[in-house]
């Protein structure tokens, strides 16, 4: 790599790099979240806490900088997929490390992850559609070196047929594109705080994902009940209006008595931040 794009490269993929984990933090904090940690509480979880997530989260920037590092003005192409997916894996590693072998964030590594390297392909530019279009070329491509374990997300894809993380990315992160960033632009056009923004966007994915977490943890029940719940709180006017919020605090009590957290939709709404932030830096930081 010649000496100038070597250093773009090393000063971009430290900033992609904080830029992730900060996007995690942010979703960590936003409150209300129905079943989520968030800052006043665990949500629907017995093993996580916001300190948890937020160390996860750290322990996390030094591989999203790796596999922008990795990536940088690559193809898409097996070779990249293999080390990308042994960094993943690391950062996984990484992970249990830092929560004491408690899953935080194996789903964000994998969204985040996918979108890193991505921009980092991109050369530390691109639009949110560009990026997201070369993050599901890398998802479909294989990775040998994958273990073959048949994970609680996996077993809920297959016994309720619907599409997990795998094919979410695969598909180029359509509740990213289609549903949350544009919630995310409209809510705070119309004048909502950025927290209401950010919570309409959530809602926005909540209302069509089916999150394997729901799946695995509360079934058809649980599942029905988060994309109601979260269509009742847009068509009341989104989380900034007084019947938005009543509808918010229902789905909240909804998900702690069946006991499910929407992590998945918590994972999608971490990389909707990553892409508004990748296209306006100057804003979001
Ligand atoms: C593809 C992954 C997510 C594994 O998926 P799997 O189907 O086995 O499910 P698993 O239960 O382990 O994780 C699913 C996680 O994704 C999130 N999620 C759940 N549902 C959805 C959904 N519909 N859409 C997006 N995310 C979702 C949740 O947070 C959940 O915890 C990933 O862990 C993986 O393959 N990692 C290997 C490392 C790798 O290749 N990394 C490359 C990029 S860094
Ligand atoms: N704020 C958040 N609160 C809770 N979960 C979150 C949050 N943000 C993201 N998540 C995601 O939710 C997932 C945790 O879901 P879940 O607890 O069902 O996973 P698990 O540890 O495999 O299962 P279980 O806790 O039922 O044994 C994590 O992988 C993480 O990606």
């Amino acid at each position: 790599m010649k000496l100038l794009s070597r250093i773009q490269a090393e000063g971009g993929a430290e900033w992609l790099a904080r830029a992730a984990t900060q996007c995690l933090i942010d979703e960590a904090r936003l409150s209300p979240k129905p079943g989520l940690v968030d800052s006043r509480g665990n949500g629907a979880h017995h093993d996580l806490s916001l300190a948890l997530m937020e160390r996860s989260a750290h322990s996390l920037t030094p591989t999203f900088q790796a596999l922008a590092q990795q990536s940088w003005q690559r193809p898409a192409d097996v070779a990249l997929r293999q080390t990308i997916g042994r960094l993943g894996r690391e950062g996984e590693r990484q992970m249990m490390a830092a929560t004491g072998g408690v899953n935080t964030h194996r789903g964000a590594i994998w969204a985040l992850g996918l979108l890193v390297s991505a921009v980092a392909m991109l050369g530390g530019a691109g639009h949110a559609q560009q990026i997201a279009n070369v993050a599901a070329e890398l998802a479909k491509l294989p990775d040998p070196a994958a273990p073959k374990v048949f994970s609680k997300g996996l077993r809920a894809t297959h016994r309720y047929r619907v599409p997990g993380a795998r094919e979410e990315a695969q598909q180029a992160f359509p509740h990213v594109m289609r549903h949350a960033l544009p919630q995310l632009r409209l809510s705070r056009l119309n004048g909502g705080s950025e927290t209401h923004a950010r919570l309409d966007a959530l809602m926005a994915i909540m209302t069509s994902l089916s999150d394997t977490c729901v799946l695995s943890r509360a079934g058809l029940e649980g599942l029905e009940a988060m994309q109601a719940g979260a269509h009742a709180v847009l068509s009341a006017g989104g989380s900034a209006s007084p019947q938005g919020q009543a509808a918010l605090a229902e789905l909240d009590r909804r998900m702690l008595a069946l006991n499910a957290s929407p992590g998945g939709a918590a994972d999608l709404l971490a990389a909707t931040l990553f892409l508004d932030r990748i296209e306006t830096p100057y804003i979001a930081n």
